[in-house]
């Protein structure tokens, strides 16, 4: 979901794994050389969806590593196939407050400019909760977590259920 820190963690996560890190967001930018909220305006959602897929296939097809999708990319099917053919999928899930507090700061969610941008989220919340937990693993934060602490906590997730090589559970 948008502000639980797949960005923020994610980077954290490959850094102290050594892994490369990828985010399919900027990824969509860089093809595009717009933002997303540029994209969203000028070619609409279902247009960013189908580059988001597009995005999502060749890094899943990549090099391993660490890669921090959009918060909606989870709730393609599609998405979900190729996600779960090439890698692990984590959850990362954070309260709808933490989630307000992290992205009200910044108008870069296109899906948030709405009249009450609090309401929308919530009710996205709603609606994608379940298809979340469809993920392999679930990560809980609260706004009592560092980045550096629950990227920690990922990692000895990962390594708990045997998706890291020997050693890297160790990193520090
Ligand atoms: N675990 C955390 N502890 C403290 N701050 C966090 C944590 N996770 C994220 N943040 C902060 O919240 C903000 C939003 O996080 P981030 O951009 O990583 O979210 P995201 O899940 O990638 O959202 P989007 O789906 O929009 O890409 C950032 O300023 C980030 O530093
Ligand atoms: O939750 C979502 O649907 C989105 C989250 C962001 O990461 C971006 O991919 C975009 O703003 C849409
Ligand atoms: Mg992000």
């Amino acid at each position: 979901m948008m502000g639980a820190g797949k960005t923020a963690v994610g980077t954290e996560v490959a850094r102290l794994l050594g892994r490369p890190y990828t985010d399919s967001d900027d990824e969509i930018e860089r093809a595009a050389n717009m933002t997303i909220t540029e994209i969203f305006a000028r070619d609409g959602e279902e247009f960013f969806r189908a580059r988001e897929s597009e995005v999502l296939a060749r890094i899943l097809a990549g090099p391993p590593g660490i890669v921090s999708t959009g918060g909606g990319a989870w709730i393609r099917p599609e998405n979900r196939r190729i996600i779960r053919a090439g890698g692990v999928s984590v959850w990362i899930d954070a309260d709808l407050e933490t989630l307000w507090n992290r992205v009200r700061l910044r108008a870069t969610r296109p899906l948030l400019m709405t009249p009450n941008p609090h309401e929308t989220l919530a009710a996205m919340v709603d609606q994608r909760r379940p298809v979340y937990a469809k993920a392999d693993l679930r990560l809980l934060t609260s706004d009592r977590d560092t980045v550096d602490g629950t990227a920690r906590r990922m990692i000895e997730m990962l390594a708990a259920n045997g998706f890291l090589t020997k050693g890297e559970g160790n990193a520090r």
